[in-house]
């Protein structure tokens, strides 16, 4: 057994789908209580604003990017999102337009989405990312090494990319749709973390199913055992497929009742999204809003 089987075998946390999907019901019935204006704001701000299409430009990312900074002066009462997400490629155009501190500039890499390349090219594409200016970076694990329980080679990897980061944050997508059961996304959960991610994220947002309730449940099980064991914090990002208001308060039901207040801030928590901002933001000004 390697020290990876070791780690994975050694984990208490339960991954029977039974009973994840029982504990994640019980949270969605008491969720309705965390609805609250307080609440709307806070997952306002741990939002990654993302915009990951093929029609993406260097002239509406900029567009995109000026919109953040408008919104600093046309909504001072709100804290503005945590960060801009978008292409590696990217990163400079956002860094270059961005005139709002505390916003962070996140890019998706290495060989993002099915993270189907070579380990050099993924390298180079984070080292580019953030000598363009990237203070976030999110990366898809190797799932083919996960199903080849190839974990050495899995976890070298998600290191050097690491490493390539630097002070950059790494979040690591485990494409829990892809994943299917508890156990697979538990046994990538942990991996990613004893390989030094900053946070694991559920998805891309590029295959159906995205995120999903029972994986946020799952990961933050994970996350709380690591924790435990180790004294350091990993985040929690969902992303993948969440637009409304009600599906954010739902994840913030699951960090709350699994992991606590101590993870309710924009350094540990995130909702990875497209299509959320402008309806949190309805709901926080109480009129119909296309800002974004
Ligand atoms: O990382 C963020 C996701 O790609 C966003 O997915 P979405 O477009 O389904 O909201």
């Amino acid at each position: 057994m390697d020290r990876y089987e070791k780690t994975l075998s050694d984990s208490k946390v339960v991954a029977d789908d039974a009973s994840v999907a029982a504990e994640v019901s019980k949270i969605v019935e008491k969720s309705a209580t965390y609805a609250t204006p307080d609440v709307y704001k806070f997952l306002f701000s741990s939002i990654d604003l993302t915009t990951l299409s093929t029609e993406d430009s260097q002239e509406s990312v900029a567009a995109f990017t000026r919109r953040v900074n408008d919104f600093d002066n046309d909504y001072p009462q709100y804290d503005s999102v945590a960060a801009i997400c978008v292409y590696s490629n990217f990163a400079e155009v956002v860094s270059s337009n961005l005139d709002v501190t505390g916003v962070d500039v996140a890019v998706v890499a290495g060989g993002f989405p099915s993270s189907q390349t070579f380990t050099a090219v993924k390298v180079a594409d984070v080292a580019l990312a953030v000598a363009g200016g990237a203070n976030e970076v999110d990366v898809v694990m190797n799932l083919g090494y996960l199903r080849d329980k190839n974990y050495e080679e899995l976890c070298d990897e998600l290191i050097e990319l690491k490493h390539t980061a630097k002070d950059a944050k790494l979040k690591v997508i485990l494409e829990t749709g892809a994943l299917k059961t508890a156990k697979a996304i538990k046994e990538a959960s942990i991996l990613a973390m004893w390989s030094d991610a900053d946070f694991i994220k559920t998805s891309t947002g590029k295959i159906y199913p995205g995120a999903s309730l029972e994986a946020a449940y799952v990961m933050c099980e994970c996350i709380k055992e690591y924790y435990e064991q180790t004294g350091r914090k990993v985040g929690f990002k969902a992303a993948g497929g969440i637009r409304t208001t009600e599906e954010a308060v739902h994840y913030y039901a699951i960090v709350k009742e699994v992991l606590g207040d101590e993870w309710l801030n924009r350094d540990l928590f995130r909702i990875g999204a497209s299509s959320l901002a402008n309806n949190l933001l309805s709901v926080m000004t109480g009129e119909e809003q296309k800002y974004f």
